[in-house]
Formats: structure tokens, sequence, C-alpha cells
């Protein structure tokens, strides 16, 4: 039996036409099995998705630290789906560095929505612009003329002026009567101010248009924070007709408008007599900057009202929340750690002996203020995450990215990441003493001003307010917390949003004054 079948097999594997069709057909099934192979992209690991959701449902609580949690089990690079939206996230320096340095141009472009689009004047800002010519323009603008160096100094009388109000008003409203001030609303309104009088030469927080503006801004950071269903899901898009959000953002977007437009012919019919004067010295405000370079034309810039507009909301959406989160988090942090406020007041006290104001130069010699400054920013980073966009196909980390894809960078978890860091949980400003390590977009460990092409214009802009509002509450007055709380019982639970705030304002008794 078994030889005759053998027979029957060897005769027909000898008959040349089937013999050779056989063949053929075997190369074809083996070519197509291995192309099939060859040609399959090499995604990174990927949770798990519900049908619709993806995993949207993963990250309702708290995006940074669920990624976080989720990166410890599918490593520093992975692929989530929100909604039907492929997303790659990205929580290491390694990979952040392939991102924003190796491949920075091919991930140059910022992921959008029909939100930011509304509210952002159709992407003409610098920080949703996709790259290209017009965003290089802006970007010089920004860099070269509104937030340079000579710009920001030009500015230290703003930031001297309003710290010095500040601290009178904390004087005022606690020292005085030993009663607790809110620290998170205080640090709202200078930031707001500094950053007002620098783009508008003035401050609008006390006339009803003013206060009606930063009204509308916390509105704008808000709904641009939003996320709303029907960008990942098209599909129930509709959702944001029926439940209002639409009408809100449009109406958003329109008052904005109007008072952009109030302020720019307010500019233009005043002149350069808008301008703040230091000692007879003018100081140009952005929008009459801005105003010039739209008129002159120079260096082959052109900019129209929309984009002066835009540009001017760029500066406020990104400067203010920032500024009043980092300011809100150092001083909570200095509550819960007596030993670095005693430290910091040592450093800050033997700097400035005698009475007189702190100036840049004082603060230029301040290395534990900055080692403070660069530990909050590290460990409560105010934009957690942030997104980039694959305008080509590329790889990273031995993953292929397809052209379009969005990437989420997690700057928070990537600045607690224990291959990068010692004891990453802890607050420790020390760890900054001896080490060259900078917020400045070349130490990919530390990301709180992102890196590369799209890196931020505004640090040096920030950190000037920053150092010198932290450096006087330290000098001028001695802190604690109301009501017998204990600093262990400070709490630092965040609000979720763009910026990441105290939920609960942080309330604090100014006990001694020495000014
Ligand atoms: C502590 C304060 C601040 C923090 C933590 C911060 C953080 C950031 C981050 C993470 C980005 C995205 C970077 C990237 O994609 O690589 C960014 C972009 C930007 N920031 Fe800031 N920022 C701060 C202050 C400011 C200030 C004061 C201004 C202006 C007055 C400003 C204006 C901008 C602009 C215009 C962009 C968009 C840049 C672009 O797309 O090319 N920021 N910022």
């Amino acid at each position: 039996m078994l030889n005759f079948q053998q027979q029957q097999i060897d005769e027909f594997m000898l008959h040349p036409f089937l013999f050779s069709l056989i063949s053929l057909f075997s190369i074809y099934i083996l070519t197509k099995w291995l192309f099939k192979n060859s040609s399959k992209k090499t995604l990174p690991p990927s949770p798990t998705k519900l049908p619709i959701l993806g995993n949207l449902h993963q990250l309702i609580k708290s995006t940074h630290r669920s990624l976080q949690s989720l990166g410890r089990k599918y490593g520093s690079v992975m692929l989530l789906h929100l909604g039907s939206t492929p997303v790659i996230i990205v929580q290491s320096a390694d990979a952040a560095r392939e991102i924003m340095k190796t491949h920075d141009l091919s991930f140059a472009n910022k992921p959008t929505s029909n939100t930011i689009r509304r509210l952002f004047y159709d992407l003409k800002d610098i920080s949703a612009a996709p790259y290209g010519e017009y965003w290089r323009q802006l970007k010089s603008i920004c860099v070269l003329q509104l937030l340079s160096n000579k710009r920001v100094q030009s500015f230290q009388f703003i930031r001297e002026e309003e710290t010095d109000l500040l601290m009178k008003n904390i004087k005022s409203c606690s020292y005085s009567c030993l009663a607790p001030v809110n620290l998170s609303e205080l640090f709202t309104s200078l930031s707001n101010d500094v950053i007002c009088r620098s783009a508008f030469g003035r401050k609008y927080s006390e006339g009803e248009q003013g206060k009606k503006f930063l009204k509308l801004l916390t509105e704008l950071m808000q709904l641009s924070g939003n996320v709303s269903i029907g960008e990942f899901i098209p599909w129930l898009s509709w959702i944001n007709r029926v439940n209002g959000f639409d009408a809100r953002v449009d109406k958003v977007a329109k008052e904005v408008d109007i008072f952009l437009d109030l302020v720019i012919q307010e500019h233009m019919n005043a002149g350069l007599g808008s301008d703040e004067t230091v000692k007879g010295e003018r100081r140009e405000n952005f929008v009459n900057i801005l105003l010039t370079i739209h008129k002159d034309n120079t260096s082959g810039v052109s900019i129209d009202g929309e984009s002066i507009k835009a540009i001017i909301l760029d500066m406020f959406a990104g400067g203010t929340d920032t500024t009043s989160a980092t300011l809100e988090w150092a001083m909570t942090e200095l509550l819960r750690h007596p030993v670095v406020m005693n430290k910091l007041k040592k450093e800050i006290r033997e700097i400035v002996t005698d009475k007189h104001d702190i100036t840049d130069n004082d603060l230029e010699k301040m290395h534990y203020l900055k080692a403070v400054v660069k530990e909050t920013l590290r460990y409560h980073t105010p934009i957690a995450v942030f997104g980039r966009e694959a305008r080509e196909d590329a790889k990273i980390m031995g993953y292929e990215v397809a052209a379009g894809t969005m990437i989420l960078i997690n700057a928070w978890a990537i600045g607690r990441d224990p291959a990068s860091w010692d004891e990453p949980e802890k607050f420790k400003p020390e760890r900054f003493l001896d080490s060259s390590v900078d917020f400045k977009g070349l130490d990919f460990e530390l990301l709180p001003f992102g890196a590369g092409r799209r890196h931020c214009p505004g640090i040096l802009f920030a950190t000037a307010s920053v150092e010198l509002v932290l450096a006087n509450l330290v000098q001028k007055f001695e802190w604690e917390l109301p009501d017998g709380i204990k600093k262990e019982d400070l709490d630092a639970i965040e609000q979720p949003g763009v910026t990441i705030h105290r939920k609960n304002p942080l309330f604090a008794v100014a006990t001694h004054c020495y000014f």
C-alpha cells in the first residue's frame, strides 16, 4: 500500500508540466508571504483598545499620570488609539531626542483641532501654524523682536513694578492682619498684568473691558484644553453642537476678536504714544512692534491684521497660565519643604544684604534659586504633555511612524523617569547644583519648554518673572500655612488642563515682613 502511494507520488512529481506548475505556484505563495511580512509595519506596543473609544477611557482621570502608568507596562514609546485616531506616546529622553533632534524636521508640525482652528484665527498663530514659510516668519518675529534677550531686559521695569505691587498687596492683606492670602489668585493677576503691559503698554485688568478679556482668556484656555469627543470619533461630532460646546467656542472667539480689534485700533490712533516710557526712554509694546512690521514690510516679513491678533493671543495663552502655575507650585513645594525654604532664604538674604530692591544682577548670582525653579519645572511640569505631528513617514526607536500621525510627548513623565533621575519622586533642588542639565532644549531629560524648532520662545520672559517674584516673596516675608495646617497636610492635587494648576488655591500667611 505504502509502496503504491510512493510510486504514484514519484510518477506525479516526474510529470514535467505538473511539476513546473506546482513549483511556480509555491514560489508565488512564498514570495507573497515574504513580501507581506517584510512590508508589515513595525508599530510600537499598544494596549488593547475598545471598539469606538479605542484607549480614550484609559486617559479619563489625568492624562500625564495615566500615560505614565501605561508606559510602565508597554514601554517608553507606545501606540494608543484615541477614538479612531492613532497616537504615538513618547515618555523617555531617548525617544524625545529622536523626535525633537534627530528627526525634528519630520515632526515639526503641531496637531490641531477644529476648536483650536476656530479660537486661534484658523491657525494663524505661532503655536498652531503648520511648519512652513509663514510659521518661520512668525517664529523669527517672536524670537528676534518680541521675546529676545534685549526685549525681555527692556521690560524689567514692568516686572519690578508689578512685583513691588504684589509685595505691597501681601503686606496689607496678609501681614497686617495675619490673614491667609490666596497666592494662586495673586500669581494669576501678576502674570496677566506683566503680559498685558508688555503686549499693550498698559494694564487692562482694571477696566470693565479688560476684566472681561481676562475672563474670556480663561475660558479660551479651558476650551482649547477640552478633549472634545468629536475630534477623535468624527461621527459623534454632532454632540458638540447639541451640548453647546461649539456655540461657546464661537462666542469666545468672536468676543476675543472684538476686544483685540479695539486694542489694535487704539494703538493705531495713539501711535507710539501707547508705549510706556522709563526715564524718558520709550519701551515699545508688542502691538506697536507688530504694527510697525505690518506697515514697513521690512526684511521680507509680511503679516496682516489677523496675524497680529493671533500672535498677541499666543503671548497671553502661552505666557500667563504657565507662569502663574510655576509660581504656584514653587511656593507649594517651598511651604512643604522648610529646609529648602531656609536654604533659599539664606542665599537671597546673603546676596541682597542691604534693603535695595532685587535686581537682575542679584538674580544671576542666586544659584539655589535657579535650582529651585528648575526642580519645580521638572517636578510639576506646567505643560505636562505637548504634541507634534509627523510631516512625513519616519522611524523612531525602530518603530515606523506614518505621515500625519499625532505624537504626544509626556514631558512630566520624562522629568520623573528613574532612568534619567535619581529619586525622581522627591523635590530636591540640590540635584541641579552640580549639574549642567538645563531646560533650554538640549537636555532631553528636562523638557518643560520643549525642544527643537517648535521649542518655547518665552523661556527668558517666563524665568525672569518667576525668579524675581520668588526671590521677593522669600526675602520680604516669613511664610506659614493657615489655620495650623501642617506642611505634611498641604495637598498637591492637580487640576487637569492644558496647563496643570493646583486644584485648590494655595493659601498662606505672611507672618513677618522685612520692608
Ligand atoms: C513657565 C512658563 C512656560 C512654559 C512651561 C512653556 C512651555 C511651552 C511648551 C512645552 C511649548 C511647546 C514646545 C514644543 O513643542 O517643543 C511652548 C511653546 C510656545 N510658547 Fe511657551 N511656555 C512658557 C512661557 C511662555 C511665554 C512667557 C511665552 C510668551 C510670552 C510663550 C510662548 C510660546 C509660544 C509662542 C510657543 C509656540 C512655539 C512654536 O510653536 O514654535 N511661552 N511653551
